[in-house]
């Protein structure tokens, strides 16, 4: 049960807002501010420097958080009408999520010193966790921040032991206290027995009306370690993330652990070994300011005009040429969990698609890239991301930026498919197959087991959805791990669920059955034995590869039926008869018909004596059982589209 619960003096939101109290501090800390204009971050010293991330759940503020910091510091201009001003992409501005992570260098005056506080804005979206781990490796510490109407999520949870995992110093703060629902109160209780997080120890805050934003500076400043850095060692700095610029070439956005660059020194990359000439360096306030030279513990851009974008490598140190270092540990790439192909829609495309493909996972390296080939839509690419969203945000990010419009194939996940013993596994020495493209799901008397993937799901969600929530994760196969009570009317639930369950729809259907209130996130679980098989689809009994699909056994009957009635409507209808099946190892399980066209024969007849209109339907049919027997179906390439396409 939860300990004895200390309660703190309410806030009086409506001072704050009747009285403009934000902007009337905004503007003195802005005057404030301005005298560090021309401040050289080089002669800052590394006690008043600190690095964090702001992390939270979806949607709890973390970029109108940013977004007062910016502005007490007289970074962007308060009341300037920007919202979210760390969140640069069309993407992100459109969908209003944050996608990737921002950084920014802002600088605060804390007792007449001038304090250079770096702040990264991370992602909310379980799709996007990499980005928060990454940001995170350049921390000392993060600020929590828990929305009080909503209190704790999913992600809350997630991001809390990433940052716990990496034992960096944990602010909490409740955000949106002027809502009218907010329980500020409750949700501490909610930290307390999932954190251990005292409720004295919580802020609470409106980033909207700017309330209690002085107190986050302050508790930055007191609470959160300076960087520990050697700033007079070899120069050492961790590439966190990068990008390409048109006419800089590939920037690289670093935090440098040790020692110092200036422009015009030679750096090289401890993973390619090439050598670069800086030519640019700044630092992001939150646009970018020029400066001749980088030291320990501060974050900036660096350009050397690096036109080949394969050698700005995320997780690779730099060093100065003429002083070699050991590389710093770098970034695990994260493991993609859903697979789609990607091809172009006409053939005269695939160049410009495979330069924006390459170019946009410079600045997402969680998507990971393999060539493919598909017999209807061509060559092409199969393409891992981090979930669904992350699929969508990175086609609209390919159609935005670079102006493509590519043909997606509908996602699926790795299986691991275990192989009788062969000369030919023997040969390859491993009789383990990983599979994510159903045409190279081997033939069924060479299995022994097959694998998928699971994950361990975590919702919260409040009781009064309990028995609908359950019921669709039994529904998805899913095995309950754990239930907790976090506080009254709460509850978080643990799930093991096949990855290939969740992919879909799952998070859409957790959010209509809880009228938008339950949370999700999951991690992998690992590989489960299970029972896969390949579905193939039959036209007029010749199998058609592209279509097949692996399922689970137990799915079989019911994606068979679905996937016969979608192509019964895609398919045009043609002279002849078409039957469409869908089969498992032999075994037919769902089929429809498309009819044929059917000229009228006995158009021409007046009358007569009806063995003659007989006769005219019998040479009719027998002609086209003999079309069936020779002609093959042809199926549109637009037909293979719509069916392949999400
Ligand atoms: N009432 C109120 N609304 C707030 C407050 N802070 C943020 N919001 C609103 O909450 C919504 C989400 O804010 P964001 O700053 O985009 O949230 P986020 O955490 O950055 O979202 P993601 O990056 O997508 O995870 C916006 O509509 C904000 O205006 C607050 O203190 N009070």
């Amino acid at each position: 049960m939860f300990r004895n619960f200390v309660r703190i003096p309410k806030i009086n939101v409506s001072k704050f807002k009747r009285k403009n109290f934000f902007s009337k501090q905004c503007r003195r800390s802005f005057c404030e501010a301005k005298s560090f204009e021309n401040l050289d971050f080089v002669t800052v010293p590394i006690e008043q420097i600190r690095n964090f991330s702001i992390i939270a759940h979806i949607d709890h503020g973390k970029s109108t958080l940013a977004d007062r910091l910016l502005e007490y510091t007289g970074a962007i201009k308060h009341n300037s009408g920007q919202h979210q001003v760390l969140d640069k992409l069309q993407v992100e501005k459109e969908r209003g999520i944050t996608v990737k992570a921002q950084s920014a260098s802002i600088v605060y005056n804390y007792n007449g010193k001038p304090y250079i506080l770096n702040l990264i804005d991370t992602p909310g979206h379980v799709d996007f966790s990499s980005e928060v781990s990454r940001s995170l490796s350049v921390c000392q510490g993060v600020i929590l921040l828990v929305d009080a109407n909503d209190g704790v999520q999913a992600q809350t949870v997630a991001n809390f032991y990433l940052a716990f995992g990496k034992d960096l110093k944990i602010i909490p703060v409740l955000n949106k206290i002027d809502l009218k629902q907010a329980n500020p109160d409750k949700v501490c209780e909610q930290l307390r027995t999932l954190f251990d997080i005292e409720p004295d120890e919580v802020l609470r805050i409106s980033a909207k009306h700017g309330i209690g934003i002085k107190e986050v500076f302050e508790k930055i400043i007191k609470e959160l370690p300076h960087p520990e850095v050697d700033r007079t060692g070899p120069f050492q700095a961790l590439i966190y993330d990068s990008w390409f610029d048109k006419y800089r070439g590939a920037l690289s956005l670093i935090y440098v652990n040790s020692g110092s660059a200036k422009i015009g020194d030679s750096i090289s990359s401890c993973h390619t070994k090439k050598f670069y000439e800086v030519k640019t360096i700044s630092v992001l306030r939150p646009e970018e300011e020029n400066v001749k030279k980088i030291v320990a513990g501060q974050i900036g851009l660096v350009g050397c005009n690096v036109r080949n974008i394969k050698e700005a490598i995320i997780g690779d140190t730099l060093h100065l040429t003429s002083t070699p270092v050991s590389p710093l540990p770098g970034f695990t790439p994260p493991k993609s969990m859903v697979f789609a192909g990607i091809y172009p829609s006409t053939l005269s495309e695939y160049t410009d698609l495979r330069k924006a493909i390459e170019k946009l996972t410079l600045n997402d390296s969680a998507v990971s890239v393999d060539m493919d080939t598909s017999p209807a839509l061509g060559q092409g690419w199969r393409l891992g991301f981090l979930g669904l969203l992350h699929l969508e945000v990175f086609s609209q990010r390919l159609q935005q930026e670079y102006g493509t419009e590519p043909i997606i194939t509908a996602p699926s996940v790795t299986y691991l498919i275990k192989l009788k013993s062969t000369k030919e596994t023997e040969k390859k020495g491993t009789n383990e197959l990983y599979i994510n493209n159903p045409i190279n799901f081997p033939q069924s008397f060479n299995i022994t087991e097959t694998y998928e993937p699971m994950i361990l799901g975590t919702i919260i969600t409040p009781d009064t959805y309990l028995g609908a929530i359950v019921q669709l994760c039994q529904e998805r196969r899913g095995v309950q791990v754990q239930a907790l009570n976090i506080d009254n009317d709460r509850i978080m639930l643990q799930y093991q669920l096949p990855l290939c369950e969740v992919v879909l729809d799952f998070h859409d259907s957790l959010k209509s059955l809880s009228s938008g209130y339950c949370s999700f996130d999951y991690e992998d679980y690992g590989y489960q034995l299970s029972n896969l098989v390949k579905l193939n689809i039959l036209l007029n009994s010749v199998p058609c590869e592209e279509l097949s699909t692996i399922v689970h056994v137990s799915r079989a009957q019911l994606v068979g039926r679905q996937m016969v009635l979608k192509l019964k409507d895609l398919i045009p209808r043609q002279m002849i008869h078409i039957a469409i099946q869908a089969s498992v190892n032999g075994k037919i399980l769902a089929r429809e018909n498309i009819q044929p066209y059917r000229k009228d024969v006995t158009a021409k007849l007046y009358g007569g004596d009806v063995t003659r209109r007989m006769k005219l339907l019998a040479q009719q049919s027998a002609g086209k059982k003999k079309m069936k027997m020779i002609a093959n179906i042809s199926v549109p390439r637009n037909t293979f589209i719509d069916f392949l396409k999400k």
